[in-house]
């Protein structure tokens, strides 16, 4: 099983009928899967790299100066930096493990930074003094804007082979009241011994929360998804490139589409091509993730549009803000 690559640019530039062979490739892969990955996606290589960069020199501050902008643990969305082992995406997302693994002190071996849209008033975002880490507010914030742009462009392919009216889904992301974030993430190198220990992991099987999330990973590996027709089997996602983007189908979009487009279960672990997987030492890895969310005061609950006549709502209505804090209650 692997992840078929598409290119967004026969969306954005092509003509209607390659609009239209996007859209259906679109699904279907979604479908499949709950993944695809893309390519000519509009950022471009000079602004990924300079994220790369970003994301590599922020995890190398001393832990004093990322300690200043520490995430406040608990049910409101994540600002700032979360140290190795905040959050636990076990507890997170426990109908995400695997039968096997035991409930209850798994550890994440990860460290994160999280922000928000620049005109989220209510959360706002914390920042380092700009002497700190040049440009980084900057950077994150022109490709939160990207991302906003690719969100939007990818729900319209939804709806368009979906056949739903335009803006069934886009018109609840609304780049004014976003809700939406972006993720970078940090593994530590870490003995393989330690994770085979079985009670830590890079990220435990969970879904994302949101509509759909965008993520770059650097070319280390150990990213996977599960095979649907195999429950508790998962396939590499491998880094073609480091400005490819992986997309999946996040919690809430499977909720709207009435389990129409089911959430894609993921994790990170150890890379199914690593020569010796039993011993040695896993080097550091990096990725960033942008996780588009509905608005907070958006139902998550089953689209009209989704639940055929004189059948009930698989997902009863509730306000996204509410939907995320009952999730995040359980991380922490
Ligand atoms: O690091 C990765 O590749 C995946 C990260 C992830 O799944 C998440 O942050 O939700
Ligand atoms: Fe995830």
């Amino acid at each position: 099983m692997y992840i078929q690559t598409l290119d967004l640019s026969q969306f954005t530039k092509g003509s209607e009928s390659e609009r239209r062979a996007f859209a259906s490739d679109l699904l279907s892969n979604f479908s499949r899967n709950g993944f695809v990955k893309l390519v000519n996606h509009g950022i471009p290589d000079s602004e990924v790299s300079k994220l790369w960069e970003m994301n590599n020199s922020f995890f190398k501050l001393p832990t004093k100066e990322k300690q200043k902008i520490a995430n406040i643990p608990g049910p409101n969305p994540q600002r700032g930096w979360s140290h190795i082992g905040a959050e636990n995406s076990a507890t997170l997302y426990q109908k995400g493990l695997l039968k096997s693994e035991v409930k209850g002190d798994l550890k994440d071996a990860r460290e994160h930074f999280d922000m928000g849209s620049k005109n989220d008033y209510q959360y706002p975002n914390k920042w380092l003094d700009e002497n700190v880490l040049p440009g980084f507010c900057a950077t994150m914030e022109c490709a939160f804007g990207a991302f906003e742009t690719i969100s939007e462009q990818i729900l319209e392919a939804l709806e368009v082979s979906l056949g739903v009216p335009r803006g069934t889904f886009f018109d609840k992301v609304t780049p004014e009241k976003s809700a939406s974030e972006f993720r970078f993430n940090h593994y530590p190198a870490i003995d393989i011994k330690e994770i085979n220990g079985g009670r830590v992991s890079r990220i435990w099987p969970h879904f994302d929360l949101g509509v759909i999330t965008l993520l770059f990973q650097d070319s280390v590996g150990g990213l996977e998804f599960e095979n649907r027709e195999e429950k508790d089997t998962f396939s590499m996602i491998k880094c073609e490139s480091p400005s490819e983007l992986v997309v999946n189908i996040s919690e809430t979009l499977q909720r709207w589409s009435n389990d129409r487009l089911p959430a894609g279960l993921h994790r990170v672990s150890i890379p199914q091509n690593l020569a010796n997987k039993e011993a040695g030492t896993l080097p550091e890895r990096f990725s960033m993730a942008y996780f588009c969310k509905a608005d907070r005061d958006v139902s998550v609950g089953a689209l009209k549009e989704f639940v055929a006549e004189n059948s009930m709502p698989h997902y009863r209505d509730l306000s996204a803000i509410e939907y995320q804090k009952q999730r995040l209650e359980s991380a922490y």
